[in-house]
């Protein structure tokens, strides 16, 4: 049903909006919302967020000269309602789909977005390095930007991440405008953990925020006049402001707050006034509701961070549906077989509890599990604390978000041989989430690092198979991946009948004689199709499933490599993984040597994929079976035909 949307019809980008009288602004707000959840019912996506930052980003658009003035947000999963108020409503109804608008902000698709962002707490340390460019040039003599503001958006879930310290230490300590408002809903996906949460939560509902006396007082003593002038004023508001940021204020911020997020005679005289002020960092403390204004997402315990495409008036989620149970859920439910068996084994989340299935496995061991905010370097050193003291900590990380702990891996629990196990959900392309989550290089990042041992699972049996394997193992450090979204469909493992892998073991899927597809990783189904497609073509293949990437099956390999006129390795991830360590095998050995072998390896494109289906990214990718098929018919110098392309 389309929305009725009067005013907004008249905003294409926010200089329109500037044209409003103030008095049109609620109006405005109400309209955006509706468009917002409208928009989402079709395309699914990061609905919670947006919700509750409508005034916030409607404020900000109609006091900053955006896109003069930068804008950064922090994820930038709340962006949809500044994507429809940037010139992007005609396409709003894209996002997240192939060719369409990303679900977060990003460069290439806005001068309204000067940032990309999607992975938490960025906002920040890139807002300062935006100040320091304005403050340069005009420095150097360039006084055409010299006026220009620039602004952060971060979330109370994403202040729990480290790099934001980081970058409010630096911020602190420049005499440079730069305004950050905490926006501060209570939640992070799951609700928000940690000191700084409680912090937070004290300073929004200390008796102060509810009464208002104390705000001359407690900001004449901090800040500048223009803003004490507001405390003036903001009397007839008759909502408290308080100076409740102390930790601000000692890391160099004037604070102001916290204020009501979704009153916009709040938000706009404070955000006037803190724009002007030059001679340091301001964080404007706003307080708002996850999901706001949509009964359905207020009512849900994640407020609907993330739903599917819905319908409005229900609220009913239109989710596809499978047999197979989620490599999650399997992951989940192993690591709850194996703690029962073992009391040292705990679960690690850095702020993904559902995402990651450790939720689970809280529910039956909740003094064994730790959400430890977004905070992956921490959680993959504290899990080096945990193993080097004889427990067994899984860190349930995406790959995309182990990416932010590197050196914890490679510096505390790699060089250290601290038994440490790595559950990789989301490896491979991701779907929806796009490029910034694609789960693409871990086998290379973690390949490359002695003392790791690197598994893949082919399907979901074999994930319960790892996770068991990993639990037992306490030599090395070692990391499993594992696809995002459904198993395979085969035939799962009974509980206690789990088998325990042996290291560095691979195995024959499907014995052939002339080409052999080795598989590591979430491909094997459709490596397996795309051998039913070569045995149409006369071609025999041979399927094996290397399971291990490091260490490798050298004597599997060298035995296929001698077996085998071609050998092709597959896998769901970028150049520099595990088709690589293959060849450094091969070269090593001397079985390149005779000329005799041919060998190709497919891996995801040496570039980053935009967003579309899972489906669509792989055979974007040339990774579904008829591209498996297509380079062992190549390399026997047979042209593909259209029979080969499967119905
Ligand atoms: C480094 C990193 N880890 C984990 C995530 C997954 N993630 C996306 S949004 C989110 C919660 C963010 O909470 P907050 O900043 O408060 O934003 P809100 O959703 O409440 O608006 C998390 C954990 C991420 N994007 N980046
Ligand atoms: C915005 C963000 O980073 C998370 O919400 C992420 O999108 C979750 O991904 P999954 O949907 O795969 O759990
Ligand atoms: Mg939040």
């Amino acid at each position: 049903m389309p929305v009725n949307t009067p005013l907004l019809d008249r905003v294409t980008v926010p200089s329109d909006l500037r044209k409003l009288p103030k008095s049109d602004l609620r109006q405005l707000c109400d309209e955006l919302r509706a468009e917002v959840v409208d928009a989402v019912s079709h395309t699914g996506g990061h609905l919670g967020s947006g919700l509750g930052v409508v005034e916030l980003t409607t404020a900000i658009h109609y006091v900053f000269n955006t896109p003069k003035d930068r804008l950064i947000f922090d994820v930038g999963h709340q962006c949809y309602p500044h994507k429809v108020l940037t010139g992007r409503r005609d396409r709003i109804r894209t996002l997240r789909q192939k060719d369409g608008l990303s679900g977060f902000t990003k460069r290439s698709e806005s001068e309204y977005d000067p940032f990309g962002a999607a992975h938490a707490a960025t906002s920040i340390s890139a807002a300062v390095g935006f100040a320091a460019a304005r403050d340069l040039k005009a420095e150097a003599g360039d006084k055409s930007e010299e006026d220009r503001r620039v602004i952060a958006v971060i979330g109370d879930g994403s202040m729990s991440a480290g790099m934001a310290y980081e970058a409010m230490n630096n911020a602190g300590d420049r005499a440079s405008q730069l305004t950050v408002i905490l926006n501060d809903n209570d939640m992070s996906i799951a609700p928000p953990v940690g000191a700084m949460s409680a912090y937070l939560a004290r300073a929004a509902s200390s008796g102060s925020y509810q009464g208002f006396r104390n705000l001359a007082k407690q900001l004449t003593k901090n800040l500048p006049k223009r803003v004490r002038d507001l405390a003036a004023k903001a009397e007839e508001y008759g909502r408290g402001m308080v100076t409740g940021g102390t930790l601000f204020e000692e890391l160099g911020f004037y604070y102001v707050g916290p204020i009501d997020g979704h009153n916009l005679d709040h938000l706009l005289p404070v955000l006037e006034n803190v724009k002007d002020i030059t001679d340091g960092p301001v964080l404007v403390h706003v307080v708002t509701q996850k999901g706001k204004g949509y009964q359905m997402a207020v009512d849900k315990g994640d407020k609907l961070h993330a739903v599917s495409k819905f319908d409005v008036v229900s609220g009913e989620e239109k989710k596809s549906v499978s047999n197979a149970p989620s490599y999650t859920s399997v992951f989940a439910q192993q690591l709850i077989e194996e703690a029962r068996k073992n009391e040292r084994i705990v679960g690690i989340t850095a702020a993904m509890p559902s995402g990651t299935g450790i939720d689970k496995f809280m529910k039956e061991f909740p003094d064994r599990t730790f959400d430890v905010g977004i905070a992956e370097q921490h959680a993959v050193t504290f899990a080096a604390g945990l193993a080097a003291d004889g427990m067994v900590p899984f860190a349930a990380i995406y790959s995309t978000f182990l990416q932010r702990a590197y050196d914890s891996v490679a510096h505390d629990v790699a060089l250290q041989n601290l038994p440490v196990r790595f559950a990789m959900d989301r490896a491979g392309l991701v779907g929806n989430d796009g490029a910034t989550h694609a789960g693409a290089f871990d086998t290379a990042y973690l390949g490359c690092l002695p003392n790791m041992v690197l598994m893949a699972c082919g399907d979901e049996a074999e994930l319960q198979a790892m996770t068991r394997t990993a639990a037992e193992f306490d030599e090395h450090p070692i990391a499993f991946r594992f696809p995002r979204g459904e198993g395979a469909g085969v035939e799962m493992y009974e509980a206690g009948k789990v088998p325990l892998l042996e290291i560095g073991k691979g195995r024959i899927v499907k014995e052939g004689t002339s080409v052999c597809l080795l598989n590591f990783g979430g491909r094997l189904s459709e490596v397996l199709k795309a051998s039913e497609i070569l045995g149409a073509r006369g071609l025999s293949a041979t399927v094996a499933d290397a399971r291990f990437a490091k260490p490798l099956d050298e004597d599997l390999i060298r035995r296929l490599a001698k077996e085998h006129e071609v050998l092709i390795t597959i896998e769901e991830g970028s150049i520099g993984g595990f088709g690589s360590f293959v060849l450094h095998f091969l070269a090593r050995e001397g079985l390149l040597d005779l000329g005799q072998l041919k060998v190709r390896t497919m891996h995801l494109p040496d570039r980053y994929q935009d967003q579309a289906s899972p489906k669509e990214m792989y055979e974007e990718a040339g990774l579904m079976a008829e591209d498996v098929a297509k380079q062992a018919l190549m390399a026997f110098g047979q042209e593909p035909q259209a029979a080969d392309a499967r119905a």
